[in-house]
């Protein structure tokens, strides 16, 4: 479904690579655990599936698509495909949860009654139906990662990724995120989750890939989050973490869930109505790409070229990230990446006449 071959990613030309002749595929309905020290290529990978930085070497492909062929205007609708969490959850500060989660639904021209019944749906499936109308500042840590959560998996995706989705909470509320992550997988969708969450990792049991510097060094079908004591993954896993000073968590304390059950939901109010937005698809376009646009400070780049706002494709997942003028930088678009011009003149080509490539928006 998702297959990396011999991929290559590196950011500066000269640069070390984020990733290294990285071979790997993700099948569906796989639960995958990426872990790897700081720096390692996490975050990287995850963010190449959505189509955010192509590879100067190798081919990625998506349900038999290569990305680097994919037309430009075909990404919006590629990214739809995909949910994304983050450590920061990255709600709108000025919506409730429900406008949160149905903002997502607005934004592709959802109509409205279907909205709302997928929406409440939805927030009931997260255990968050009582809590609509609350604002993000409203409700805790996990509460709002839950409502990301809910957000990301409203357009039903074939792909949840999710970078460090507990990495901002406490180890009750990393139960229940955890607890939901694997339904949702349980339902059908591939889960690629880079953690450097040791107690849910071994606690898991789930498929366990570790990159170092780039370069993948582990690929355990029910791993945990060390690899065998003495193995060179083991090593360098050691290594390099030590070396950043960092080590992943430690173990959680007792009362740290199992997973086996979705939460308990205690739901002391009735589902409230979360009442009518008033956003129309048209006006969300600019407003979406601010609110999820994913920062990556250093991959901005001085505007070169006016692109309205309004152009930029909406979604749930950080789609409309390229291109997106803000503040004076636009992103670097993802197209061009660190590849050297030439080869960024081959990809534009590539879009251009690869016109048979389609990609059937929600078929991954
Ligand atoms: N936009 C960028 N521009 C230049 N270098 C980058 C950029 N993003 C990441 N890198 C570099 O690429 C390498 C891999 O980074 P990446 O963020 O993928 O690692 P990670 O494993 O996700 O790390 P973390 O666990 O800290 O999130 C690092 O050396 C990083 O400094």
């Amino acid at each position: 479904m998702i297959r990396f071959e011999h991929v290559t990613r590196r950011y500066e030309r000269d640069g070390r690579p984020a990733l290294d002749d990285v071979s790997v595929e993700f099948d569906r309905g796989d639960f995958v655990f990426l872990i790897g020290a700081s720096g390692s290529g996490k975050s990287t990978l995850l963010r190449m599936i959505l189509r955010e930085g192509l590879p100067q070497h190798g081919r990625l492909t998506v349900a038999g698509q290569n990305l680097g062929l994919m037309l430009e205007r075909r990404v919006p609708a590629y990214r739809r495909s995909i949910g994304m969490v983050f450590q920061d959850f990255r709600l709108l500060p000025d919506k409730t949860v429900y406008d949160n989660v149905a903002f997502a639904m607005n934004v592709i021209g959802a109509r409205r009654a279907q909205t709302r019944a997928r929406v409440t749906d939805v927030l009931e499936t997260v255990g968050l139906d009582h809590l609509g109308r609350r604002y993000p500042h409203e409700i805790s840590g996990g509460e709002q990662q839950r409502a990301a959560i809910a957000r990301a998996i409203v357009n039903e995706p074939a792909v949840l990724l999710a970078d460090e989705p507990t990495g901002n909470l406490d180890p009750h509320a990393s139960t229940e995120v955890m607890k939901i992550l694997r339904w949702i997988n349980a339902s059908g969708t591939t889960v690629i989750m880079a953690t450097h969450d040791r107690p849910i990792v071994d606690q898991m049991r789930r498929r366990v890939v570790q990159l170092h510097h780039g370069v993948l060094v582990r690929d355990d079908p029910q791993g945990t989050y060390d690899p065998p004591r003495g193995s060179r993954a083991w090593e360098l896993l050691n290594e390099q973490e030590a070396a950043a000073g960092l080590r992943a968590i430690d173990p959680k304390p007792a009362g740290f869930g199992d997973y086996t059950d979705l939460p308990d939901r205690d739901r002391p109010e009735k589902a409230e109505d979360p009442g009518e937005s008033e956003d129309s698809a048209a006006d969300l376009g600019a407003e979406a790409a601010q609110a999820y646009r994913i920062t990556w400070p250093e991959d901005r780049r001085p505007v070169t070229a006016q692109e309205p706002a309004e152009q930029v494709p909406a979604g749930v997942d950080g789609t409309e990230l390229t291109g997106v003028q803000q503040e004076g930088f636009t992103e670097r678009d993802d197209a061009a990446g660190q590849a050297g011009d030439e080869e960024f003149e081959e990809l534009d080509a590539l879009d251009r006449d690869e016109d048979e490539v389609r990609f059937e928006e929600g078929r991954l």
